[in-house]
């Protein structure tokens, strides 16, 4: 468990933020400025708070107050970045065992095998950083993080430079080696399906804040601290994969409130999974509509509207059998249709927003 209470200020941003993360990821969430990487940099030791405390479990890291600042290579804190440096001249193998010397050999409880088998990194052990693509070079980063048996994992955005196809290869890797390994993570991301994704408990940081914190399904919401990125609400929704449309390419969810349709086929029938949907990709209909593209029409009924000054509005659907599903429209759409809590609504959903591999 960490546990971050710290002010800091650099040129005109001030960071003043308290929060705990407990086992599993937790996410740090928000928009760019926020302060996401800061508190990477004050946890993993790269900067020096003005004023604060920080503790992995029972263990001070920091605290301004009583004089304590452990260095960086003695904190035990793993760290990947977006664009993570190897060594040129070494070896995938020996990037990999140079993490070990950061831990004390009695604290080595990471070896190379499963980390090798997790990451998929065995066909690779031999050959130089420079020889490996983007993903392969992360995964390797990954390894060497996690071959100093860290008590903590910081990931800042790791997946950022990759290309869509190798961040949904590596995010189920993120998932297993959590599970595995059961090394906290305190994943920094700007992507709303991968916090929806990945995390277990969310803080949401705006200017330099806690904007808010709890489960992606609660905070993952405008009305919760998000308002003003339209692109950061998604929702949840979970289902029960049906049978594969083979001659289409499509799996249906099927959802107490209708068939959720996702592009691409996951082939395991009757496995209940979760699906992340942004609010930027639902439409909302009064009535059921028959000329349109839209496969997925969800019922439900509005559980609240809100609107602003500015254009856009959101509206809390409450579908049938229960989740809430946030839709992002137009302001004018809301005067338009009239729409107001208790109105019954279909919410419409485009299957090719829906990338399967982002389900879990
Ligand atoms: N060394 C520095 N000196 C002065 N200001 C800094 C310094 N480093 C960062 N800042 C400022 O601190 C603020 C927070 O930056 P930070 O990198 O923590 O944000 P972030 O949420 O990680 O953003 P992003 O998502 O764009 O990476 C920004 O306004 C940034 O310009």
């Amino acid at each position: 468990m960490i546990a971050v209470d710290v002010a800091h200020a650099q040129g005109d941003f001030r960071l003043e933020a308290a929060f705990a993360g407990g086992a599993g990821i937790t996410a740090l969430f928000g928009p760019s400025g926020s302060g996401k990487s800061t508190v990477i940099g004050l946890v993993a030791g790269l900067v020096r708070p003005d004023r604060g405390r920080i503790a992995l479990g029972e263990r001070v890291l920091v605290d301004t107050a009583a004089g304590i600042h452990v260095p960086r290579h003695r904190r035990r804190v793993g760290v990947v970045f977006q664009d993570s440096l190897l060594f040129p001249h070494f070896s995938v193998r020996s990037n990999l065992l140079f993490g070990r010397w950061f831990a004390p050999p009695a604290e080595r409880r990471v070896e190379l095998g499963p980390v090798v088998d997790t990451l998929g990194i065995g066909a690779l052990l031999g050959r130089r950083p420079a020889t490996l693509s983007g993903g392969e070079r992360q995964r390797v980063a990954i390894g060497r993080a996690l071959m100093a048996s860290p008590r903590l994992l910081l990931m800042d955005e790791p997946l950022a430079a990759l290309d869509l196809e190798r961040r949904l290869e590596i995010l189920p890797l993120i998932e297993r080696l959590r599970d595995e390994f059961a090394i906290p993570i305190l994943y920094v991301s700007h992507a709303v399906e991968e916090v929806a994704r990945l995390a277990d408990r969310v803080v949401v940081l705006d200017r330099g804040r806690v904007a808010a914190v709890g489960a992606p399904d609660d905070v993952l919401k405008p009305s919760r601290g998000v308002a003003g990125d339209r692109f950061a609400v998604a929702s949840v929704l979970t289902g029960r994969i049906g049978e594969v449309d083979a001659a289409y390419g499509l799996t249906p969810v099927r959802h107490p409130a209708g068939t959720i349709w996702l592009s691409g086929a996951i082939d395991a029938p009757g496995r209940a999974v979760r699906v992340v949907v942004r609010g930027t990709d639902v439409a909302l209909a009064t009535s059921l509509p028959r000329n349109v593209t839209i496969r997925t029409a969800l019922a439900g009924t509005v559980d609240a509207v809100a609107t602003g000054a500015g254009p856009n509005a959101t509206v809390d659907v409450r579908l049938d059998g229960g989740d809430v599903l946030t839709a992002v429209v137009t302001r004018k759409a809301v005067d338009d249709l009239g729409l107001d809590a208790g109105d019954r609504v279909h919410a419409l959903v485009k299957a090719v927003a829906l990338d399967e591999r982002f389900q879990v």
